[in-house]
C-alpha cells in the first residue's frame, strides 16, 4: 500500500513492485465506508432505502377494538345456548361500518349490523358472523353462540403505541413501508443513497450513437457501471467521458458533489495513466495495484471524504474491481452489508479450474449439467465472456486451482428478483 504524492509512486511505464493483498484492500474500504448521515425521505420513497434511526410507533393499530368479520356485534354473554333448534332474536339497533361508527350503546337484547374493520360500537363485546343469523324487520336470529372478545380485534392488536416498528440499518421491504404507513409516518429517516461520480477516461471512448473516428472504441464501462452503481443503492451524480488529459481528469475528480468517483481506464502504467497520479496529488492514493486477476492495476484512495476508485479499462476488470472494491464501499456507506448481493451456492467442478498461487482469480464460469465450467479466466478485454457466463467462483491466492469433482462456491450473476 501507498500513500503520498512523491514521485516515487510513479509507476507509470515501470510498473507495480508491490501489490496489495485483497483482504487488505477491503479492510481499507470497511475503514473509510462510514454510513452517510440521515435525510427525511417522502414514504412514497422510502422502499430500499436503509433506516438511519429507530422508527418508534406514536399510536396504536388499530385505535379501537374493531370487527373481524362481517355479522352483528352484540353482547357475547347473551348468546350463551343458541343453536339451530335454539334460536335466538336480538333486535337491529344501527349500523357499524368501516370509518363510520354506530353512535350509541348496545343495551341488553340488541345487536348492531357490522362490518369487518368497523368500530364495535359501546356496550357490545363479540360479532356474530352473517353465515349464523337471519335478518327480518329489524330483528336478527343467531343460530350460534359467541363468546365475548369472539371476531373482535382489540386495540393496539397489531402495532402498540410506544413500540420500535422498524430498527436503524433496517433495509425497508414493501411490507415494512407498509408498516411505517400504517402508524402514521408521512417521512423516515433514511441514510443518504452515496452521491456517484463516473469518468470514462481515454482519447478513444465515444459515446453509442455518436459517430467515431478510426480506432475509436464505444465507451461500455460508463453504462455498465451506471447498473451497478444502482444495484448497490448509489445515485448516479453524473457520468463523463473524458480526454486522457492530466487537467481534465483533475478538474473533474475533484469538482463538488459526489461521495464517490469511479474513474475507469489510465489505471495502470502507461504514459497516459494519469488518474493514479492525479490521486496522488489532490488527495491520497492509497492502494495501487492488487495481487488478483483481473483488476490488477487497479487503484483507489480519497480527497479529503471522498473515495475515489480506479478502475481498470478493460471492461472485465472494470466489472470486477467494480464488484470487489467500489460496489462494496457504495453499498456501505448507504448502510447496507457489505456482501455481494449475488446469490451463491457450493457447486462440483465439472472441468479444472487453473489458477497462480500468491493472486486472487475470478473466473467466469457457466453451470453445464449442474458442474461449474470454467469460460475465462483471463482475457480482461473480453466482456461477452461475462455475458455468456452464468456467474463466477474465486479461486483464493493459497490455491493453485480446483480438479474436477471439487466444490466451489458459485456467485449467480442474475440477482434474484
Ligand atoms: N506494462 C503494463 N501494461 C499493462 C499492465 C501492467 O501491469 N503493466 N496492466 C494491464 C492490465 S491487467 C490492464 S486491466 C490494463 C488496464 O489499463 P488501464 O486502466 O490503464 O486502461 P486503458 O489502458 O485506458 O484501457 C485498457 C483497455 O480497455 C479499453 N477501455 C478503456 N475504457 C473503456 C470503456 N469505457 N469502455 C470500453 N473499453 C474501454 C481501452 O480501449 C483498452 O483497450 O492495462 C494493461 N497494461
Ligand atoms: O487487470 Mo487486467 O484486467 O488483468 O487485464
Amino acid at each position: 500500500m501507498t500513500s503520498g504524492s512523491s514521485s516515487h509512486l510513479d509507476v507509470r511505464m515501470r510498473g507495480f513492485s508491490a501489490r496489495a493483498l485483497v483482504a487488505q484492500v477491503r479492510e481499507w474500504i470497511d475503514e473509510e465506508s462510514i454510513p452517510l448521515s440521515g435525510e427525511e425521505v417522502g414514504i412514497a420513497e422510502a422502499h430500499g432505502r436503509v433506516l438511519a434511526a429507530d422508527v418508534v410507533s406514536t399510536i396504536d393499530v388499530p385505535e379501537f377494538h374493531r370487527a373481524a368479520m362481517d355479522g352483528y356485534a352484540l353482547r357475547g354473554a347473551e348468546t350463551t345456548g343458541a343453536g339451530d333448534y335454539n334460536r335466538l332474536a336480538f333486535e337491529i339497533v344501527g349500523e357499524s361500518l368501516p370509518g363510520r361508527a354506530f353512535a350509541g350503546r348496545v343495551q341488553a337484547g340488541q345487536a348492531v349490523r357490522i362490518m369487518t374493520g368497523a368500530p364495535i360500537p359501546d356496550g357490545a363485546d363479540a360479532v356474530l358472523p352473517a353465515e349464523y343469523a337471519s335478518e327480518n324487520d329489524n330483528r336478527v336470529e343467531i343460530s350460534t353462540a359467541v363468546a365475548p372478545q369472539k371476531h373482535v380485534a382489540p386495540r393496539g392488536e397489531d402495532v402498540k403505541q410506544g413500540t420500535t416498528i422498524a430498527a436503524a440499518s433496517r433495509r425497508l421491504r414493501p411490507q415494512d413501508v407498509g408498516l411505517l404507513a400504517s402508524v402514521g409516518c408521512a417521512t423516515v429517516p433514511a441514510i443518504r443513497q452515496p452521491r456517484v461520480r463516473i469518468l470514462a477516461t481515454g482519447n478513444e471512448i465515444v459515446q453509442p450513437g455518436d459517430e467515431r473516428k478510426p480506432h475509436q472504441i464505444f465507451d461500455a464501462n460508463s453504462h455498465m457501471l451506471g447498473g451497478l452503481v444502482a444495484r448497490d443503492g448509489g445515485v448516479l451524480e453524473s457520468c463523463s467521458a473524458l480526454a486522457d488529459s492530466r487537467e481534465a481528469i483533475r478538474d473533474a475528480m475533484i469538482a463538488p458533489g459526489a461521495d464517490v468517483v469511479l474513474v475507469t481506464g489510465g489505471s495502470s502504467v502507461g504514459a497516459e495513466d494519469h488518474a493514479p497520479m492525479v490521486l496522488a496529488a489532490e488527495g491520497e492514493l492509497a492502494i495501487h495495484g492488487i495481487a488478483m486477476r483481473p483488476s490488477s492495476p487497479a487503484g483507489m484512495g480519497k480527497i479529503g471524504k471522498r473515495l475515489v476508485f480506479l478502475l481498470p479499462g478493460n471492461p472485465v476488470s472494470c466489472l470486477c474491481a467494480y464488484d470487489f472494491f467500489a460496489g462494496r464501499a457504495i453499498r456501505l456507506l448507504g448502510g447496507r452489508s457489505a456482501e455481494w448481493p449475488y446469490a451463491s451456492r457450493s457447486v462440483p467442478v465439472g472441468r479444472k479450474i487453473v489458477s497462480a498461487v500468491g493472486r486472487m482469480d475470478y473466473v467466469r464460469v457457466a453451470i453445464v449439467e449442474g458442474c461449474v465450467e470454467p469460460l475465462a479466466v483471463g482475457g480482461a478485454s473480453i466482456l461477452s465472456s461475462t455475458t455468456r457466463a452464468d456467474g463466477f467462483v474465486i479461486i483464493p491466492e493459497s490455491s493453485e486451482g480446483v480438479a474436477p469433482g471439487g466444490e466451489v462456491l458459485f456467485y449467480q450473476y442474475d440477482l434474484i428478483s
